[in-house]
């Protein structure tokens, strides 16, 4: 389904939390790219900055969050970009829905209880597309219930008369509502059984196949991204380490870290692996180790590791990813530190 073609491009895109000596720098010079049509995955242990980043590309960061430095582009179809980073207030409301929506964890909970899924939908639309009559946003809300899975005779339901599954739909529908190129899923289905994760992430790839969007997913559970990411991009210590097809980092994960994180989930398909997780815990954002951040957790080390941060560069070899690793062809040879 992805092509070659970006639909969005972050590039050394900065962000702290608070400002001067205080501040805590949870972005660091991070680049990436997310392909019209694909599904990019978003790895890292809790704390690496994976929402910080969804937040920020979309400007909806909190504060203290700021954006120090960086470039994020949105990429129309048939050409023109757009800076989103210098987007007036007014331009991001029509952008957001429009262009880019999200699903954040726990969406299901913003539904508003007092109001049916029909009003609730409907209201999308009214305020976006201004053009439909009532009887056609009612027929498009219909449209997208079934799209996600729900019959359409739930419209009059109140959100407390579903399930979680089906409130989590409904925003997802929502979120479709007013076909964007992009669906940003911030742990969209961390808060429901396994079961359901699954029903509602195969029902939105199938969708993504349909509709042609792209979505950048973010969760904890790696063997959801390997499952459901075309690529596969992984965070520690709020950079991106490396970066490739989510079949390339599952067979061969190049960042020490990558491995780390492969061997710390059980395989849901294919040949067991040997749990042996990560020892020690991640760096926090106010003390980051020099070097490469991960060094002090890294069993295979080298003396450069602990002084120069490696960046994300490609390996020697053909295969499409970057890596930011001393270990793969960056370094002048050096003798293990272990
Ligand atoms: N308001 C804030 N003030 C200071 N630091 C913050 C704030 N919000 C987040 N951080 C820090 O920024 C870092 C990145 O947080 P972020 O929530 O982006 O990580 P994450 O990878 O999404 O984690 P999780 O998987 O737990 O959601 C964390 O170390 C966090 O402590």
């Amino acid at each position: 389904m992805s092509g070659n073609e970006a639909v969005l491009t972050v590039r050394g895109l900065n962000v702290d939390y608070g400002t001067g000596d205080g501040a805590v720098h949870a972005l660091r010079d991070v680049d990436l790219t997310l392909h019209r049509g694909e599904v990019l995955g978003l790895a890292g242990e809790s704390g690496c900055g994976k929402s910080t980043l969804a937040y920020a590309v979309t400007r909806l960061l909190p504060p203290p969050g700021v954006i120090t430095g960086g470039e994020v582009h949105y990429h129309r179809q048939g050409g023109g970009a757009l800076d989103l980073l210098a987007l007036s207030a007014a331009e991001l409301r029509a952008f957001r829905w429009q262009e880019l929506s999200i699903v954040f964890q726990g969406a299901m909970n913003s539904l508003n209880p007092v109001h049916t899924v029909h009003s609730q939908l409907t209201d999308v639309l009214r305020a976006h597309r201004p053009e439909l009559k009532r009887p056609e946003r009612t027929a498009r809300a219909r449209e997208l219930l079934e799209l996600v899975g729900i019959s359409a005779d739930r419209l009059p339901a109140y959100p407390h008369q579903l399930s979680g599954g089906m409130r989590q739909r409904v925003m997802i529908a929502m979120a479709l509502a007013l076909e964007p190129e992009i669906v940003i899923m911030d742990e969209p289905t961390t808060a429901l059984d396994v079961v359901m994760q699954r029903q509602i992430l195969r029902q939105l790839v199938r969708l993504r196949e349909e509709l042609g969007f792209s979505v950048v997913f973010i969760t904890h559970d790696i063997s959801l991204l390997i499952e459901f990411s075309d690529r596969i991009a992984i965070m520690y210590g709020g950079r991106i380490v490396e970066e490739a097809a989510a079949s390339s980092i599952y067979r061969d994960p190049r960042h020490p870290y990558s491995d780390g994180l492969l061997h710390s989930f059980p395989a849901l398909h294919g040949a067991r692996r040997e749990l042996t997780g990560i020892p020690g815990s991640p760096p926090h954002l106010s003390a980051m180790p020099a070097g490469c951040a991960f060094h002090p957790r890294c069993g295979r080390a080298l003396d450069v590791c602990a002084t120069h941060v490696p960046v994300l560069a490609a390996p020697d070899d053909a295969d499409p990813r970057t890596v930011a690793c001393w270990l793969h062809g960056q370094a002048p040879a050096m003798t293990s530190r272990s």
